[in-house]
């Protein structure tokens, strides 16, 4: 590690270099002996001017070209200041917003220790590194990431997932070839103890580096017995780092359960006010009524006046199987993902939308939303959760989480067709989108029940500097016209998506997840790339779509949305992202060109005049300014 050239994060501030030499006294002291003692830890904030290279944060050279070559080269902020720490060998909680990079962050740390352990030490009987994360979408992300990096640095490493799901003797096959990493759900090691898979004496000696991922949730997710058995064997040398999105007192207590003298990172924008939302993404609102909410979904799809790839976040399986059913009859193929849905199937279906075989996706959220959320941001409302336990569906995978730490790749746009339940939820499912350096946007779509929670969310992300003006705008591309000319065509298709084709589509949708799950099992064993076997946006419905329901006639689209739809367009081909489905406009040079000087259309586009409004998309507050598009029948068909 390049020392001298790093530029440590307590360099910004004198004073909490200060207290760290303190705190490392008080670690010292406690090492020789005074066990018992309080231990003191050391806040600090991430500072936004810290700028070190990875070559200056001390990263082993195999690591930067493995970086090189997966196209990352500048470290994000939580990375310049979690890593010098965690290469020294400190326990550190670190705090930073969703898709800020915290995987990387102990990912490169961890591997370069592993790479200068001692081999020639005696035979580990466990691995040295654990990594435990709250769900087996996450487990699998966190092992493709660390195996894809250990393939690029060409290190003799080895990492393996185990999931609770596993037979014993899977388990066993999978640790037979003595890994150094492994990743898995806190669950699952208490169930290797006791399969006799693992043995807690083994990994008290071989345990180095303990990393709780996702540790806001860790808890709530039920883990905590399962954590208290993996502590108590925990050795005292083992360096645990704690990564978390949010602040909770399970984040709290998690920290004093595990971690030692921690040094605890928040990455902040403000000094006064946390944002937890990346500032790269713009928020927007939609004001609608529960029943209008297909029209509007329809509009925003239909006229293209969102970014694809879009992420869907619906509260209900049922309501998303009714809005695939809805959008099919126009043509617009989509796929679901929910936690009934058997793992292989739910792993399929992610590694085909991020590599871009369909661009709309309906998600439930995890199963947090149908516990009790312990805490959220600003302290949860009881009704809710009671309402939310009602919800709660038997079958579902208890380790199924989508909001929660997965990385979507180039999702453009989060819908929230139905607002989620807590302010937490909220800030999970906007982070889908605008990850590390790139941008997104998001659209609520607010009916007069949700308007409470929605207030709630807009104080709690309104900051000091901005408590006047809102953080979630109203949705600048949509007129009212445009939404209104597509109102006879959805009202009368939403009437033929009944409840009954509803529970159908799902109970045979699950029939053929259930039977596809097993040939994926067998097919991506021996051919783990193949994405292409299942498609899993294919259509429910029997019926083709009515060719007058597939193309909405121009002339029934006003024309200020379709000049936002067309800024849409060519604004996503400057970023590199053409339709499938779409016109020429995306792929067409010229157009690059002059979207370029037009800019991001939801900053210029002003549906009551010419395209460059005053001061961006907030100028169409005059038409909107509650972020509605009222529900009066101007055209109709
Ligand atoms: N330094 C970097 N430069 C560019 N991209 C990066 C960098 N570090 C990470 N990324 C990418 O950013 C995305 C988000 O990273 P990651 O999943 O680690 O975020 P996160 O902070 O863990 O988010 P969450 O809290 O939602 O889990 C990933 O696709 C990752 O490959």
């Amino acid at each position: 590690m390049s020392k001298t050239k790093v530029k440590p994060v307590e360099d910004v501030n004198p004073e909490v270099m200060d207290e760290v030499m303190e705190a490392e006294e008080v670690e010292k002291q406690r090492n020789v002996g005074e066990e018992e003692e309080e231990e003191e830890e050391e806040e600090e904030k991430v500072e936004e001017d810290v700028d070190n290279s990875f070559e200056e944060l001390g990263l082993d050279s195999r690591l930067i070209r493995a970086l090189t070559k997966k196209g990352i080269e500048k470290p994000t902020l939580i990375q310049q200041s979690a890593i010098p720490y965690i290469l020294e060998g400190k326990d550190i909680v670190a705090r930073a917003k969703t898709g800020s990079g915290k995987t990387l962050a102990y990912l490169l740390p961890l591997l370069q220790k592993l790479f200068s352990a001692d081999s020639g030490s005696k035979k580990k009987l466990a691995p040295s590194a654990f990594i435990l994360v709250p769900s087996r979408e996450l487990c699998q992300q966190v092992y493709s990431e660390v195996s894809s990096l250990i393939e690029l640095c060409r290190v003799q490493l080895k990492a393996v997932q185990l999931t609770s799901s596993m037979t014993a003797s899977d388990m066993r096959n999978a640790l037979a070839g003595l890994p150094e990493i492994l990743v898995s759900t806190p669950a699952c090691i208490p169930k290797c103890f006791a399969a006799g898979v693992l043995e807690p004496a083994a990994v008290s000696e071989s345990l180095e580096i303990l990393v709780l991922d996702e540790a806001d949730l860790l808890l709530s997710y039920g883990y905590e017995d399962n954590l208290r058995s993996v502590t108590s064997i925990i050795p005292r040398r083992c360096q645990c780092l704690l990564m978390s999105a949010t602040t909770s007192s399970d984040v709290e207590k998690l920290k004093k359960l595990i971690l030692h003298n921690p040094i605890v990172l928040t990455l902040t924008e403000d000094k006064d006010k946390e944002e937890p939302v990346p500032s790269n993404v713009q928020q927007f609102w939609i004001s609608c009524s529960a029943q209008d909410k297909l029209l509007h979904i329809l509009a925003l799809l239909k006229l293209e006046v969102v970014q694809e790839k879009v992420l869907i976040f619906i509260n209900t399986i049922d309501m998303g199987f009714k809005l695939k059913l809805f959008l099919e009859k126009f043509g617009i193929k989509s796929a679901i993902l929910n936690g009934e849905l058997p793992q292989n199937s739910r792993l399929h279906i992610l590694e085909q939308f991020n590599a871009g075989l369909f661009d709309y996706l309906i998600a439930t959220d995890d199963n947090s939303q149908t516990k009790k959320e312990k805490e959220g941001p600003k302290g949860e409302d009881n009704e809710e959760n009671n309402k939310s336990k009602k919800r709660r569906k038997p079958k579902l995978d208890a380790e199924f989480s989508v909001v929660r730490g997965i990385d979507f790749k180039k999702v453009h746009t989060v819908i929230n067709f139905d607002m989620p339940q807590s302010v937490t939820g909220y800030i999970h499912r906007i982070g889908r989108t605008g990850r590390a350096y790139s941008s997104g946007s998001s659209v609520s779509l607010v009916s007069p029940d949700e308007m409470e929670g929605f207030e709630d969310i807009k104080s709690f992300l309104a900051n000091d500097k901005n408590k006047d003006s809102d953080i979630i705008t109203p949705f600048p591309l949509l007129t009212e016209n445009a939404v209104e000319s597509l109102r006879y065509r959805a009202e009368d298709v939403a009437k033929s998506v009944t409840k009954i084709s509803v529970r159908e589509s799902r109970a045979q949708d699950l029939r053929n997840e259930i039977i596809n799950s097993e040939k994926l099992k067998a097919h991506f064993e021996a051919n783990p790339r193949d994405l292409d076997l299942l498609r899993h946006d294919k259509p429910l419905s029997k019926t083709a779509p009515a060719p007058h329901l597939k193309d909405i006639p121009e002339y029934l689209v006003d024309l200020k949305t379709q000049e936002a739809s067309k800024a849409v367009k060519l604004a996503g081909a400057a970023m590199g992202n053409s339709r499938r489905s779409g016109g020429g406009a995306g792929r067409n040079n010229k157009n690059k060109k002059r979207s370029r000087k037009g800019g991001d259309p939801l900053k210029t586009f002003n549906p009551n005049g010419s395209k460059r409004g005053h001061g961006g998309g907030v100028g169409q507050k005059k038409d909107s300014s509650d972020g509605s598009t009222k529900q009066k029948k101007q055209k109709t068909v």
